[in-house]
């Protein structure tokens, strides 16, 4: 059931994302005025009973700005320094303000590995509830120090969606630099209309971006498109807006028309299915035949053996794997019971086959439906 403005001003648990083009003052280091005004929003609005997630980047340009570099390094182990050095100085300001307001700010750096990590997913599920519960302001970041190319987040959209999935918020409120999402980019074209709802599956949206990243952000448009289809997989709105407007936070809460708001349409996914959908990586990909795309992708059915004609890449059992059709779209996303090698001995056959090809059988299905997630 979408929700309305006010219903979701109302609502108790929120992820706050600002984002780089905004936060950085247009690559001059943080703009510590415009945080100290977040800050003093977000503390009125955990007093008044809302709990916050804050997911905000800046790292990487704070770190620049103490280094004294005027050029983005394109290394990554630049970045990362840059991340090292410059998370200090987020933290720092953050913490500086919220405790002017009586609240501690708690930093939580993550990588995709550790979501990826059923037992640090968990871990990380309680850190955050247990903060909460506390009254913090969890501060959440990718941990750029050490996360490798193939497995970074990238862009601090992802990560928020994510934490709405693993905190179950109600509200995702993306803060950048317009006032949402136009049907053309605003820099561009000044002319560009803004587009005030529209629904988080709504593939026809991403041909709205341009194909360009933000200039100083990582993801640009599509990734806060891409974060709202994610985010509604625990039920959570996504509402895109300017971090510039005044007290643009008190007036969300007050059920204020502001940006571009993505409804979630579609029932949410239970929670170990949204821990498998959140899997950025996949290990290997299982090629359907027709009948078995169609049972999955319309009876939810587990996958079996028999409607796989091919096996692509090295993984073992218990990874995550991608399922394609015949014409190698994307049809769902599973954990595996077979590893790659056997999973090719055990394909186009018959559950009762496996033992007597494999000598011993674990499961009769390839993908059981319950590890399983239609896209
Ligand atoms: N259709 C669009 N509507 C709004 N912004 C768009 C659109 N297409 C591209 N953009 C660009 O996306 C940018 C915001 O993304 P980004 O710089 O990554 O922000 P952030 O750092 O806040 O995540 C805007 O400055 C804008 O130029
Ligand atoms: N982790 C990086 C932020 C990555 C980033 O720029 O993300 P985004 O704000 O989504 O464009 C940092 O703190 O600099």
């Amino acid at each position: 059931m979408p929700l309305t403005r006010r219903q979701l001003g109302e609502s108790r648990r929120w992820v706050v994302k600002i984002g780089s083009a905004l936060i950085t003052d247009d690559g001059r280091g943080l703009d510590r005025q415009a945080l100290a005004g977040w800050a003093e929003q977000l503390a009125r609005l955990r007093r008044a009973g809302h709990e916050i997630i804050l997911v905000s980047s800046g790292a990487v340009a704070e770190g620049m700005t103490r280094l004294g570099w005027s050029e983005r390094p394109s290394a990554l182990h630049e970045l990362q320094a840059a991340a090292a050095v410059g998370q200090m100085g987020l933290v720092q300001a953050y913490e500086t303000h919220f405790q002017q307001h009586g609240l501690h700010a708690a930093q939580v750096l993550l990588t995709h590995d550790d979501l990826a990590n059923r037992q640090r997913y968990l871990n990380a599920r309680s850190t955050l509830r247990t903060l909460l519960r506390l009254g913090s302001i969890p501060v959440v970041n990718e941990n750029d120090t050490v996360a490798s190319e193939e497995i970074r987040f990238g862009d601090n959209d992802t990560l928020a969606a994510l934490v709405c999935n693993l905190v179950e918020a109600t509200l995702l409120v993306i803060l950048t630099d317009q006032q949402g999402l136009f049907d053309r980019d605003p820099r561009t074209f000044p002319d560009a209309r803004l587009i005030p709802d529209g629904l988080a599956s709504d593939a026809g949206l991403l041909k709205l971006v341009a194909p360009t990243f933000g200039r100083l952000g990582s993801g640009g448009m599509a990734t806060k498109l891409t974060a709202a289809a994610r985010a509604a997989r625990s039920g959570t709105h996504t509402l895109i807006t300017s971090g510039r407007n005044p007290r643009v936070l008190e007036r969300i809460a007050a059920g204020e028309q502001l940006g571009t708001l993505l409804h979630p349409d579609q029932e949410p996914l239970a929670a170990r299915k949204r821990w498998i959908a959140g899997q950025l990586v996949s290990k290997g990909e299982l090629v359907l035949d027709a009948g078995a795309a169609r049972v999955i992708r319309e009876a939810g059915r587990s996958l079996l053996p028999v409607g796989v004609t091919h096996v692509k890449g090295r993984f073992s059992r218990g990874e995550v794997v991608t399922c394609l059709d015949p014409d190698g779209r994307p049809v769902a996303r599973g954990l595996v019971n077979y590893a790659a090698d056997e999973a090719r001995r055990i394909m186009r056959r018959k559950a009762d086959e496996i033992e007597h090809i494999l000598g011993y059988v674990d499961e009769p299905e390839l993908i059981h439906r319950d590890n399983l997630v239609v896209l």
